[in-house]
């Protein structure tokens, strides 16, 4: 898929990957639409973009993933300013195995709502331009990560409910494409949040598989998942796909596919 002048929306833009998602896309030549519930960050985040980019290619909604309305709000507002939406990226997660049900309500809820409310605005029978979707779990959404094992449901839960979709997707005639990007550990904010009590609660004390986990995966920068984004985007072959990314690079994980299945498409 060409990017120039498509429109983009990222979820959890204001730092971290989405933030890195959001400026490979802008530098592209995409229009990025960026929601996040962090207002300060991602007020300084789009000022930073804009300076760059362009106050008329940028914009961004105080979102939470877990209020409907206020996701609502953010994907109609977007289709007002930019006349369509071509590309959504589901990348707002946390980790917090006390408080877990909020990390299923961001990390699980949020992903099918926002897909949901990308496919409103984009499936073709609705009149949508069709486009992809790009889900984000983690390694830990193939296999467990023991010390989150809440967090490692919410990505297991991200890949299968993304597959489903890809091949509904296909069945229906959407014209929308899903696939999943799981990388192991990048050097974000998030990665702190392994040290802390109050985020890891009973499991905390596992430190030291965490410490086997860090020195067997190693530790990914931006930069590296950010390439493996772009070419996810750009690769429009491999409809229900998920890519890994390690420290030694990317790869797409097969899946029997809609074609394998004998799934159909409408049109
Ligand atoms: N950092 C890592 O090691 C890995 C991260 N991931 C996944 O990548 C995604 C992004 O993570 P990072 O950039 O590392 O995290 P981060 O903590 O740096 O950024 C997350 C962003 O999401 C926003 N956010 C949090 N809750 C939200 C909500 N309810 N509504 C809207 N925005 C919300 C935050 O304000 C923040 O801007 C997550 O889904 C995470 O699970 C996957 C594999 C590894
Ligand atoms: C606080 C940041 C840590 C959590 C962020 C994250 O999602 C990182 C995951 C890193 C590693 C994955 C954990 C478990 C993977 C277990 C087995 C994988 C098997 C699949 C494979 O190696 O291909």
């Amino acid at each position: 898929m060409a990017l120039s002048g498509k429109v983009a929306v990222v979820t959890g833009g204001a730092q971290g990957l989405g933030k890195g998602f959001a400026e490979i896309l802008l530098k592209n030549g995409a229009k990025v639409s960026l929601f996040d519930v962090n207002e300060d960050l991602g007020k300084a985040t789009t000022a930073a973009f804009e300076k760059e980019f362009g106050t008329d290619n940028v914009l961004f909604y105080v979102c939470d993933v877990t209020s409907e309305k206020q996701f609502k709000d953010a994907f109609q507002r977007t289709v007002q300013t930019f006349g369509g939406i071509d590309i959504v990226c589901n990348n707002a997660g946390i980790i917090n195995e006390v408080d877990w049900e909020k990390t299923v309500d961001i990390n699980l809820s949020g992903v099918i709502k926002g897909t949901y409310l990308a496919m409103d605005h984009m499936k073709k029978e609705n009149g949508g331009r069709g486009g992809v979707i790009i889900n984000i779990a983690s390694l830990a959404g193939l296999g467990p990560f023991p010390t989150c094992p809440v967090y490692t449901a919410t990505k297991y839960g991200v890949v299968g409910f993304s597959r489903a979709m890809a091949m509904a997707s296909v069945a229906a005639g959407y014209g929308v494409r899903i696939n999943m990007l799981c990388p192991t550990f990048v050097r974000t904010a998030l990665l702190n949040t392994l040290k802390l009590e109050e985020q890891c609660g009973q499991f905390q004390k596992l430190l030291e598989v965490n410490k086997t986990f860090l020195e067997s995966f190693g530790i990914l920068e931006v930069s590296d998942v950010v390439k493996a984004f772009e070419n996810l985007v750009l690769d429009e072959s491999q409809n229900g796909a998920a890519v890994i990314v390690k420290t030694e690079g990317f790869h797409y994980v097969k899946f029997p596919t809609a074609e394998d299945l004998q799934i159909k498409s409408k049109q």
